[in-house]
């Protein structure tokens, strides 16, 4: 079957949500930041296999930026979309947005990058399609991934310092 090579981004746009009960919330009231970070890295896993239609590993999660508490008895909706490819690798978006359903009022409650691998048959890296964005807020994304992609790529050799680091105990 032939690949294809180039989707619209809006083909990956995942969209997950939730209403905020007790058990999800820390001691303040407020959705558990750990909740949170499971919902993103599951909306955007999704997104991510749309584009490949191979398994995901998340290779990192590059940001999650925590902007509002999320009340019990609010919705937590979040929407996650790729917004960058390179060879095997994708950057994925992750808007979340709180909504106080009593008055609808709502806030972006959180944001966060993460970058996932998609892996073929043999369980290695496989090459996925690229995006293209269509509407200002994906070309905005699309626009702006290349910096954090160099951003991601020294941190990526930081990170390998590290392991080399804090394995020698092992050797
Ligand atoms: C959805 C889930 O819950 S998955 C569970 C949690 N995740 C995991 O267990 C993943 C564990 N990690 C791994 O399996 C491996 O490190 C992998 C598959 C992510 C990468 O394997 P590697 O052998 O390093 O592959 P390789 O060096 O060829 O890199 C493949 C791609 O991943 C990218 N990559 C690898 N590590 C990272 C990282 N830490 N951050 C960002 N990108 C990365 C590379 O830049 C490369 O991208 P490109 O092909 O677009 O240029």
């Amino acid at each position: 079957m032939e690949q294809v090579k180039k989707k619209p981004m809006k083909e990956t746009l995942t969209i997950k949500t939730s209403h905020v009960f007790p058990p999800d919330a820390n001691h303040l009231g407020t959705l558990f930041g750990g909740k949170l970070m499971a919902y993103i890295d599951d909306v955007a896993s999704i997104a991510a296999i749309k584009l490949a239609r191979n398994p995901v590993v998340t290779a990192s999660t590059d940001s999650v930026d925590f902007i509002k508490p999320i009340k019990i008895g609010d919705s937590v909706t979040l929407e996650a979309i790729v917004t960058w490819t390179g060879n095997t690798s994708m950057e994925v978006f992750v808007k979340v947005i709180a909504e106080q359903l009593l008055t609808g009022k709502k806030a972006v409650a959180a944001l966060s990058f993460l970058t996932f691998v998609a892996l073929g048959e043999d369980g290695k890296p496989t090459v996925i399609p690229e995006v293209f964005p269509e509407t200002d807020e994906e070309k905005w994304l699309h626009q702006t991934a290349s910096r954090r992609a160099a951003h991601r790529k020294s941190r990526k050799q930081e990170s390998k310092d590290l392991v080399a680091f804090f394995s020698h105990n092992f050797n």
